[in-house]
């Protein structure tokens, strides 16, 4: 207090003439500036603690009196170490910031997930493209409901089975650069480092693939990012989703450090391109059934109005609204699929018994193929085991779980609802091979629920069921020890050093 009225006065009799000759203007200025935030910050601090109306929900004050603490485990990545610390210390409800509550209870994350829906979190703007809401973003319950109409039938099993030679085009991609990186050693690197013979960091080149499964089907253009890495869109993909995740949390950012859209503007040439081929270049694929969608809604009078505000608020499909689904099916579908397709790789070469027992169902499944040929999808889609071992990994790893408010990794890790809840048991998915009693419903949700599930599950399933069979199918894998398995969890969870290390050879 003292302090403070010496800084009054300095200011009020100008610093010459003032008593206190050591405190300059500009520097009591500053000091009173500070003292004023402070004391804000501490007021505002001790309502959250004490006076909000969260305030009695148990947590610990400190955290849930700021968004400090919730924003520095999210950009550093580690909120699943913390989160979950303070569910052990307080129970199945933890306030951890002013208006953020954790919830780990089953019935409650079913209550906010299906029946109660409720919004998303304010997070998920961060994600908004190119000015527009999107599928992925959007917390208008409107909006969300037209687009999620006019998007979803590209994600039906209908349709995607259209999109299956293009799985298969990719995959063939990824084998021949598996040989060529087993049969010459010195291409085979890591983060610039050059790997011992046989060994491939299969984390680095399932992300690439999953890309260019995307830019296939999304952008009517594989990236090649399997062949060389060259390709600038996922490059500057991966640099605005870390931007906006960091612009949640400081607004100010938009403004120093824009969001780099030249993401956007690669989308809209691939549109433009698509719609200017001749009908003899059509092909199906997310892209088209977008273009044939938007046509489709023009023809039936449901088209754009010509306002563009109230277009994009109320979900019409414009151009650029085709293009901002695109990019966000590049964001919301490549790391997701690879991720998820490292860690069950992981997985297996940690647990060779369950290795051996999938190839041998896979072997039996593809039997009457030509050897080396990509399996069918019809051959993988009803495999208990493969599902099982999918799941698995799912549950240990859900690569992209609602992490703040519905706790889904809380779940999948309880030993209330899944014994041995920390191993790798793909048969615990098996009714009838399972030594523990079924999974019960609302435990599970890797690809969350409700009307804000997943819209791309089947497209992710086909994806991974295709890609690890055929791994498996083609090579022998084995565990290179001494590797970091610990991981990050921004808006997707990832392996923290983003590699991971398989030692292969043709089979
Ligand atoms: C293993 C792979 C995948 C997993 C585990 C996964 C998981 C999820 C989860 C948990 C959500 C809800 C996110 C939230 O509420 O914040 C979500 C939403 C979404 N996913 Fe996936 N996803 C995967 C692959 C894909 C793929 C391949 C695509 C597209 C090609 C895709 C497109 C989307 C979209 C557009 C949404 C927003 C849906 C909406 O709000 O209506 N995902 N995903």
């Amino acid at each position: 207090m003292e302090t403070i009225n010496r800084v009054v006065s300095a200011l009020m009799a100008g610093c010459e003439t003032s008593s206190l000759h050591s405190i300059k203007r500009p520097q009591a200025i500053l000091w009173l500036f500070t003292t004023i935030v402070l004391a804000r910050t501490i007021r505002r601090m001790i309502f959250n603690a004490f006076f909000h109306p969260l305030a009695r929900i148990p947590g610990n004050k400190l955290v849930a009196s700021t968004y400090y603490f919730v924003g520095a485990s999210t950009l550093s990545g580690r909120s699943h170490y913390g989160i979950p610390l303070a569910h052990k210390m307080y129970g199945k409800v933890v306030r951890v910031a002013p208006e953020i509550v954790s919830v780990a209870d089953k019935d409650m994350i079913r209550e906010v997930l299906v029946t109660g829906d409720y919004p998303k979190s304010i997070l998920h703007e961060g994600l908004e493209l190119n000015e527009q809401h999107n599928l992925f973003s959007s917390r208008n319950k409107n909006f969300h409901k037209n687009r999620r109409r006019l998007v979803a039938p590209a994600f039906g099993l209908q349709y995607l089975r259209s999109l299956e030679p293009v799985m298969h085009t990719c995959i063939r991609s990824l084998i021949t650069k598996i040989d060529e990186l087993l049969e010459n050693p010195k291409m085979v690197k890591s983060k610039n480092k050059v790997l011992p013979k046989g060994h491939i960091d299969m984390c680095s080149l399932l992300m690439r693939t999953a890309m260019d499964v995307i830019g296939e089907t999304a952008f009517g253009q594989s990236f090649k990012m399997i062949e060389d890495e060259t390709h600038p869109v996922p490059h500057q993909m991966a640099k605005t989703l870390k931007r906006s995740m960091q612009q949640t949390f400081n607004p100010w950012m938009k403004y120093l450090l824009p969001l780099d859209l030249s993401l956007a503007d690669f989308g809209e040439e691939r549109v433009r391109v698509r719609k200017e081929a001749e009908e003899s270049d059509r092909r199906s694929d997310l892209l088209q059934y977008l273009i044939d969608a938007q046509q489709h809604e023009r023809d039936e009078g449901n088209g754009e109005t010509g306002n563009e505000y109230e277009d994009m608020i109320s979900g019409k499909l414009t151009d650029k609204a085709v293009v901002t689904e695109t990019c966000v099916f590049l964001i919301a579908g490549s790391e997701t699929s690879s991720t998820a397709m490292t860690f069950t790789l992981m997985f297996l070469v940690k647990n060779p018994d369950k290795l051996a027992k999938l190839r041998e169902e896979i072997d039996l499944a593809t039997a009457s193929n030509d050897k080396g040929a990509i399996p069918a999808y019809d051959q993988l889609r009803n495999l208990p085991y493969l599902t099982g071992c999918i799941n698995e990994s799912l549950r240990l790893r859900p690569v992209a779980a609602t992490v703040i408010l519905a706790q889904t990794p809380q779940l999948h890790l309880s030993e209330e609802y899944y014994p041995q809840a920390k191993k790798f048991i793909p048969e615990r998915w098996i009714p009838g091979e399972s030594p523990f009693p079924p999974v019960e419903d609302f435990t599970f949700y890797p690809f969350s629920a409700g009307t804000r599930n997943c819209v791309g599950k089947n497209f992710a399933m086909m994806e991974m069921r295709l890609i690890l069979a055929t791994l498996v199918l083609n090579y022998n894998l084995e565990i290179v020890s001494g590797q970091r398995e610990d991981y990050v969890q921004y808006i997707t969870t990832a392996l923290a050093t983003g590699k991971y290390v398989i030692k292969m050879k043709r089979r």
